[in-house]
């Protein structure tokens, strides 16, 4: 039987994006085989309602991260779409573009896989992809209750990366950016230089 293809998607408001989304990319990709790894910005995250910029900004900074990786592509269907990014929309519209010989991979740190069982739908998007949960320092990297609470459906389709500890969130960010305070070496040069000239998180 023929192999199938495997993508990766990891999405995120990135607010802004750092390095610890990319690096957890990257592992993901190299662990699982994948054969690329889509950015999917959210337009509206369903669990996030406060201190969120316009998604145009978080789209261009997304973009510009990952210029420079033939295996990283962004895409704005969450920003056309409009409204709450459910994943499980994302996931069948890649579906009904890519078809049925892709398998996907949802790469996400361990904290959001904790929430998995408030997602919406979240017994058909368990059917289609993959959860690739990656190790957090913020003590959610045990993900087996999860695991568990989804039976034999979790333990196929729910995995755990370990990373490297990067102990880097956008929340920081933002607050580093707000107190004058340097972010360079935590996001890419091209995302400080973006921030720089759009005025944005004053
Ligand atoms: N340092 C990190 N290590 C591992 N996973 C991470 C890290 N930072 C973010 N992630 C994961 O990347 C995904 C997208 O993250 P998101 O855009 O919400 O960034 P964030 O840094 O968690 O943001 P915020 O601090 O605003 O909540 C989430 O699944 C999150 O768990
Ligand atoms: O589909 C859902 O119900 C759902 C609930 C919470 C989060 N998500 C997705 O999980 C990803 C990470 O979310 P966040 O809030 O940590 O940036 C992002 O792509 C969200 O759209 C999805």
């Amino acid at each position: 039987m023929k192999q199938r293809g495997r993508i990766g998607i990891i999405g995120g408001t990135f607010n802004p994006i750092h390095l610890g989304h990319l690096m957890i990319a990257e592992r993901a990709l190299e662990a699982y085989e994948l054969e690329r790894v889509i950015f999917v910005p959210a337009f509206q995250p369903p669990h996030k309602h406060t201190d969120v910029i316009e998604a145009r900004y978080r789209y261009e900074m997304t973009a510009a991260a990952i210029m420079d990786n033939p295996k990283f592509t962004v895409s704005d269907v969450e920003l056309t779409r409009g409204g709450p990014s459910y994943t499980v929309d994302t996931v069948r519209h890649f579906h009904t573009i890519y078809g049925e010989d892709v398998e996907y991979y949802f790469i996400a740190g361990t904290d959001t896989i904790q929430d998995l069982p408030t997602w919406k739908h979240i017994d058909e998007l368990l059917e289609l992809c993959h959860f690739i949960g990656a190790t957090r320092p913020d003590g959610t990297a045990d993900i087996e209750n999860i695991i568990a609470y989804f039976g034999d459906v979790g333990r196929e389709k729910i995995h755990s990366l370990v990373v490297p500890a990067m102990e880097l969130s956008a929340t920081e960010l933002r607050r580093r950016l707000r107190t004058g305070q340097s972010i360079r070496y935590m996001v890419p040069k091209a995302v400080c230089t973006y921030i720089a000239e759009h005025d944005i998180y004053l």
